[in-house]
């Protein structure tokens, strides 16, 4: 495993049937092919997947979070436990969000400013305070690999006017980001594109950001609530303005079809609770479609949850007994199910690098959708 200084993102080739790309991201912590969908671990740990499950199923680089750390437990301790990847005992990469995101979905009253975000906590209610300033500081104590600028969301539907301010402040903190960030650390810091869904606010938010020559950047602002459709027209007219030779993250997706969709339009990375959050309610992804394992018809079947699928859990446990285990709430039968989601989507992105490779992503697309069903969420 290659390791380099600082994050680089080497293009390998152009599918010329859909424009999506195979590339590969060097960081200091190995590198990782794209398009590449990253398995998210809020809590510095990818729920109830080892280090060693996860490089099983080759996962290159995995999510971790300002928000939840910084309120436990704590980013100085990490900082004193020698960062987090030490911290987890991962030495792939790691991406960590800048918090902004998780301020607006999960705590209460917060209040906005050009200064940053007052919130309370949604542990035990501290009035606490996050801006780019502090973002960097978190991030720079945990030691991610790729950091995340300090940005807003803005909430789906909201004005124009809204975004606007909003989008213009985003670039604003990105320039405070990058001011603040600690230099000489082989740490990447990725910028985060806003606008809504207005394609004249996005040229600005890209052409500010891109200004900057951050070494990452990320599409923000989308997954929160707008139609697919809307979200496929924002990535065909925002990714085209961003540089071809660095790497492009879409952040908060997806689902299969949507990680497939994201590709033919150009993302490199992505990122989503899908997997591992369904999985703890028995959902499982399988080359046919979504399969609720409480089902009724899954209690005497004893063959596996896909029959296509070759990883540890398909090899070994049939549907009645994962049934079972997720019935009897045993926490044997969530880690079976997340095993397997997470595989599938780990999978489903070597399939189509490997379409991109024979240049026939639009191909792979149709077949997928043919026998998978268009995902519900
Ligand atoms: C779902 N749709 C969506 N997500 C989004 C995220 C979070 C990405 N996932 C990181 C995250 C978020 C949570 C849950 C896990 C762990 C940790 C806390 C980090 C993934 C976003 N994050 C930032 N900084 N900015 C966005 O515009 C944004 C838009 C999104 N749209
Ligand atoms: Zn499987």
């Amino acid at each position: 495993m290659t390791t380099v200084a600082a994050v680089t993102y080497e293009h390998i080739k152009t599918c010329q049937q859909s424009g999506a790309r195979l590339g590969r991201v060097h960081t200091p912590h190995g590198s990782f092919d794209t398009p590449a969908f990253m398995p998210v671990g809020t809590q510095a740990t990818v729920k109830t997947m080892s280090p060693e499950e996860l490089k099983e199923m080759n996962a290159g680089i995995i999510l971790s979070n300002t928000y939840h750390l910084f309120l436990r437990p704590g980013h100085e301790l990490i900082r004193r436990a020698g960062g987090l990847h030490k911290f987890m005992n991962w030495d792939r990469a790691i991406l960590t969000d800048s918090g902004g995101f998780q301020v607006f979905s999960l705590s209460e009253n917060r209040k906005i400013s050009e200064e940053g975000v007052e919130f309370r906590s949604h542990l035990n209610g501290d009035k606490l305070f996050l801006s780019p300033e502090k973002a960097m500081e978190i991030q720079n104590a945990l030691g991610s690999d790729i950091m995340m600028a300090f940005d807003e969301c803005p909430p789906y539907p909201a004005s124009y006017d809204y975004v606007k301010q909003s989008t213009e402040r985003t670039s604003r903190w990105a320039e405070r980001c990058l001011a603040a960030h600690a230099r000489g650390r082989d740490q990447a810091l990725f910028a985060i594109v806003q606008g809504g869904m207005h394609e004249d606010l996005r040229k600005q938010s890209a052409a500010d950001l891109t200004s900057m020559d951050f070494p990452g950047y990320a599409i923000g602002g989308l997954s929160v609530g707008e139609p697919k459709h809307m979200m496929y027209e924002v990535l065909e007219y925002t990714t085209p303005l961003l540089p071809t030779n660095k790497p492009r993250y879409l952040m908060g997706v997806g689902s299969p079809d949507a990680l497939i969709e994201g590709a033919i339009r150009g993302i490199d990375m992505f990122d989503c609770v899908l997997p591992t959050r369904i999985a703890r309610n028995g959902t499982c992804m399988t080359s046919q479609g979504r399969l609720v394992i409480r089902n009724l018809k899954h209690a005497d079947d004893f063959g596996p949850l896909d029959p296509e699928c070759s990883c540890y859990t398909c090899r070994n446990y049939s549907r009645a007994y994962i049934r079972h285990l997720i019935k009897a709430e045993e926490t044997f039968g969530i880690r079976l199910t997340t095993y397997h989601n997470l595989h599938f989507l780990l999978e489903l992105m070597k399939q189509v690098r490997q379409a991109i490779m024979d240049d026939r992503l639009l191909d792979f697309r149709d077949e997928f959708f043919a026998r998978y069903g268009l995902f519900d969420n």
